[in-house]
Formats: structure tokens, sequence, C-alpha cells
């Protein structure tokens, strides 16, 4: 990987939790030559911030997020969290994949004290196992099932180990890869809710790969939207400031509510393949460049161009 970053104390001092900055993912190509992912992906996160990923299968979303988690290699780019270059995995970050990953022989209990021994190992085995299970307790995995082995648990609480696992290790960035894509409608939503209520009584920041919409504006600050691989870029950057809590009873009445998600169906039926591929007749990038887009929620505002990007009235259709 690539990169002349400064990482003095100066210069971090004013800069964003997370910077990534002109990522790109290269892999041999069948026959010969490279096949280019992504390229070009640029984007930064505030500590404590929520951020959604959207995009079609195979833009880069997951591979973006293994190189965020150490376990993959960006071809070109740089990546700096809290001033510091990402090179490797890290107990700073924290991942939960769609699929578990728990160790079947050990008990949901000892899935979480393997990465609470690692991350303290000054601490005594009572002030871990005292740790473990209060995270446990806080994705409501009491009374017996904290003593299961994965193989015993249902999906969704298998996901709810992962959870506790993940935040067990006190991160500053957590890495979700689709966490609920296996589980049913109802399972999903106490599942979100119980992430929410951890996330929000922490300043860790989440980085969240999601294919579900409705999910995305629940949970995040912001959502960014990836064009259709090969040569994927990040479009756009979609801010949801819907206030906080959101219930997804009563999300729904937000006066933008519908105008985001008409805004995101839309990039994903038209603009994420319109907006994919290569480069203007002129040598021009294509997309130019990423956009921030915030929907007004005062209409005097609509229009207009704040420092944060660009200010869309609600009732404008997405272009
Ligand atoms: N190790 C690898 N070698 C070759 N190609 C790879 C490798 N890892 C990923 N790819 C390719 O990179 C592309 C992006 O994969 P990735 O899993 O990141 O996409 P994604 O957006 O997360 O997809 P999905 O939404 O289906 O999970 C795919 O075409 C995949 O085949």
């Amino acid at each position: 990987m690539t990169t002349g970053t400064d990482t003095t104390p100066s210069a971090t001092a004013t800069r964003p939790f997370l910077e990534v900055s002109g990522l790109a993912r290269r892999f041999p190509a069948r026959g010969g030559g490279t096949v280019t992912v992504f390229e070009h992906v640029d984007f930064t996160m505030d500590r404590g911030e929520f951020v959604c990923v959207i995009g079609h299968s195979g833009c880069g979303k997951s591979t973006i997020l293994n190189i965020l988690a150490g376990l993959d290699t960006a071809s070109t780019g740089a990546l700096v969290m809290d001033g510091h270059e990402i090179s490797g995995p890290g107990l700073d970050r924290g991942v939960v994949f769609q699929n578990y990953s728990l160790l079947p022989w050990a008990s949901a209990l000892d899935n979480v004290i393997f990465g609470v021994r690692a991350r303290h190992r000054s601490w005594s085995r009572a002030q871990i196992r005292a740790h473990a299970l209060a995270h446990l307790a806080k994705v409501g995995l009491t009374g017996g099932a904290e003593h299961r082995k994965p193989s015993e648990l249902s999906g969704g609480m298998r996901q709810r180990v992962s959870i506790a696992r993940a935040f067990a290790i006190e991160p500053r960035l957590l890495l979700l890869d689709e966490p609920f894509g296996a589980l049913d409608a109802l399972t999903r939503g106490t599942i979100q809710d119980e992430l929410i209520r951890i996330w929000s009584g922490t300043d860790q920041s989440v980085f969240m790969i999601t294919h579900d919409v409705d999910e995305a504006i629940l949970l995040a600050d912001r959502i960014l939207l990836m064009t259709n691989g090969p040569r994927a870029r990040i479009a756009e950057s979609v801010v949801i400031d819907i206030p906080r809590p959101r219930a997804r009873d009563t999300i729904l009445h937000d006066p933008a509510y519908y105008a985001i998600r008409n805004h995101l169906v839309e990039f994903l039926t038209r603009r994420s393949r319109e907006l994919a591929g290569g480069d203007a007749a002129d040598g021009a990038t294509h997309p130019p460049a990423s956009r921030t887009i915030r929907f007004a929620r005062n209409p005097a505002e609509a229009g207009s161009s704040g420092p944060d990007g660009e200010i869309v009235p609600l009732i404008r259709a997405a272009r």
C-alpha cells in the first residue's frame, strides 16, 4: 500500500477520526491482466459516527471492510485511523460478519472471553468474566444461554454473541458486514435496536454494510452510495439527520424519510449503473467526485449549498 500521509501529532489534531483516500483494489483477472474492483475511493468518518454503505453485489463493499479490518491490503491508497496508518488487524477494530464466525467448540461466554482476554491482558480472570457477562447481558443473553455452544443457539442468538464479542473488546471502529442479512425480520429489528442502544452509549464509530435501505436510514448518520463495479466508486454521501432516538414505526412519519428512501432506491435502480465504469471522453474521471447530500429539514435552506455539501429540497426527486 502506498501512502505519503503525514501522521505527526500536529497534523492529526484537526483530522477526522478515519480518513480513507485514493483506495483501489485490483485482483488478477482470469486469462491475464488485472480487474479493478474499485478505485478512487475517498471518505472520512468522525468519531462516534455511524456510517452505512450501500451498493450492488460485487462493487467491493466487503473488500473495503476487509481492508479496514486489516484482513486484506489495498492495491493503492491510504487509511489513517486516529492519526495512525492501518496496517494489519488490531484490537482497535471489531468485526462482525453475516455468518457469525464464532469458535464452534466454545460457549457463548468463552467466545466473548477470548476477545476480552486478548484486549485486557492485565485483567484478572474474574474481571474478564464479569466484563464478558455484562456485554452478553446487553444483548439479552443471560439465564443459561451464555453457556451454550454456537450450535445450540439460534441464528439471532449467535449474531448477538458476535455483537457482544465485538463491543466487549471496546474497539474504536466497529466493522459490520451485513450482520443481520441472515435473520428474520422480527429478530433483525430487535437486534438493530440492541445495536443502537449499545452504540449510543459509546464514542465508537461504526462502518456497516447493508443491502436494506430502511435499515440504513434507521441506523446511520450517513450513507455512502457505491456505483456498480468493476471500477466502482463512492458516488454520494447522504446525510441522515433524522433526530435520534429513532424507532422503526415513527421514523416513517419524519418529513425526510420518504425523500431519502426514494433517493436511495433511485440510486440503486438507475444511477449506480449510469455512474459506473470508465472515464469520460475528455479524460475526466466519472463520476467526478463524491457528492455530499443532505435533505432540507427547513424549506428555507433547500437548494443552497452548505459546508456539509448540497442541500436538497424534500420534494425533489433524485437526479
Ligand atoms: N481474493 C479475491 N480474488 C479475486 N477476486 C476477488 C477476491 N476477493 C474479492 N474479489 C472480487 O471482488 C469483487 C468485489 O467483491 P466483494 O465481496 O467486496 O463485493 P461486495 O460489494 O461486498 O458484494 P456482496 O454485496 O455480494 O457481498 C467481486 O467481483 C469478487 O469476485
